[in-house]
């Protein structure tokens, strides 16, 4: 048998390399050898708005019974407080309703943020005398009552703002799942705030001087209003342009995307369904990563002479 001449053996070589590398490149394609599902696989555009708050992606599988795994962390200026974490207990005074609370001022804050995870026939209770409150529909519909009569169906996407000793129930017929924010109300002289209704959808885009995220503001920037609810978007590969240190402090839900928080000195992955406390001072930055745009609700307090 005649041996193969030199111009065979090298196209023969050249077939055999292309073929291991495409065969590489294939594997490579399907996620290699050794990748966990990439939460970019979820493909969250076909789910309903805000689906991931209550729908997170835990951790891959592997991890997801590895004892003691979080991604939750507690520190003197910041806090991480992913879904793994949350403990739910019945609210007091409530009915049907299971609450975590995520940030109170036992972290040092002068706020409480809670998640309200109300199952079918539930009705919330008042918050304490003095004390405003804020809710943001997150899955679900609830029904806002007045003592006038008047109610509002409050669908994912909508707000309110109770006034503090402004009394009004919230009803569920279905389950649904609010964040609420609360705070003892610092009633300046002469000035009261009013109950709004409101969506995320029907406020304006506010300018965003040096910065590329979108801004919108829930409640009035009005004196009386001793705090803001900030709607941020993000595209994938935004981030803050300020590395932000001030003297307000912040509750944030990761509402859709993802990214990279930096707090203090820590860097953090976050994904939509992540809580996070920023005290005063804390140096602040986010950057958002992946295929989907990120949108975060943010507790700040304004208004009020840091004195
Ligand atoms: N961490 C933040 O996103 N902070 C806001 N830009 C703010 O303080 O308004
Ligand atoms: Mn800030």
């Amino acid at each position: 048998m005649q041996s193969p001449s030199l111009p065979q053996l090298h196209s023969f070589l050249l077939l055999y390399c292309f073929t291991l590398i495409s065969l590489f490149i294939q594997v490579l394609g399907d996620g290699g050898f050794c990748s966990a599902p990439s939460i970019l696989e979820a493909d969250v555009s076909s789910k309903p708005l805000y689906w991931k708050v209550t729908n997170p992606t835990l951790s891959p599988s592997h991890l997801q019974d590895l004892p003691g795994f979080t991604r939750s962390v507690y520190k003197r200026d910041h806090a991480l407080i992913t879904p793994e974490s949350h403990v739910f207990s019945p609210l007091p005074d409530w009915t049907n309703t299971l609450g975590a609370y995520l940030i109170t001022p036992a972290m040092g804050s002068h706020f409480v943020m809670y998640l309200a995870k109300m199952q079918e026939n539930s009705r919330s209770a008042l918050p304490p005398h003095d004390v405003e409150r804020f809710v943001f529909v997150i899955q679900g519909t609830v029904t806002l009552t007045k003592t006038s009569g008047i109610s509002n169906k409050l669908m994912v996407d909508s707000y309110a703002y109770l006034p503090p000793n402004f009394e009004h129930s919230l009803k569920s017929d279905e389950p649904a799942t609010l964040v609420v924010f609360e705070r003892r109300y610092a009633f300046p002289d002469d000035h009261s705030t009013e109950q709004i209704v409101g969506s995320t959808d029907k406020q304006p885009l506010l300018e965003t001087p040096g910065e590329v995220f979108q801004l919108r503001k829930l409640l009035p920037a009005s004196v009386p209003y001793d705090f803001n609810i900030h709607v941020m978007d993000f595209q994938p590969g935004e981030f803050l342009n300020v590395k932000e240190v001030h003297y307000n402090q912040h509750g944030l839900l990761l509402l859709e995307g993802q990214g990279i928080y930096r707090l203090g000195d820590s860097w953090y992955p976050v994904q939509a369904g992540d809580v996070i406390w920023m005290a005063p001072f804390v140096p602040q930055w986010y950057a958002a990563l992946g295929k989907t745009p990120s949108r975060y609700l943010l507790y700040k307090d304004v208004n009020r002479n840091p004195l």
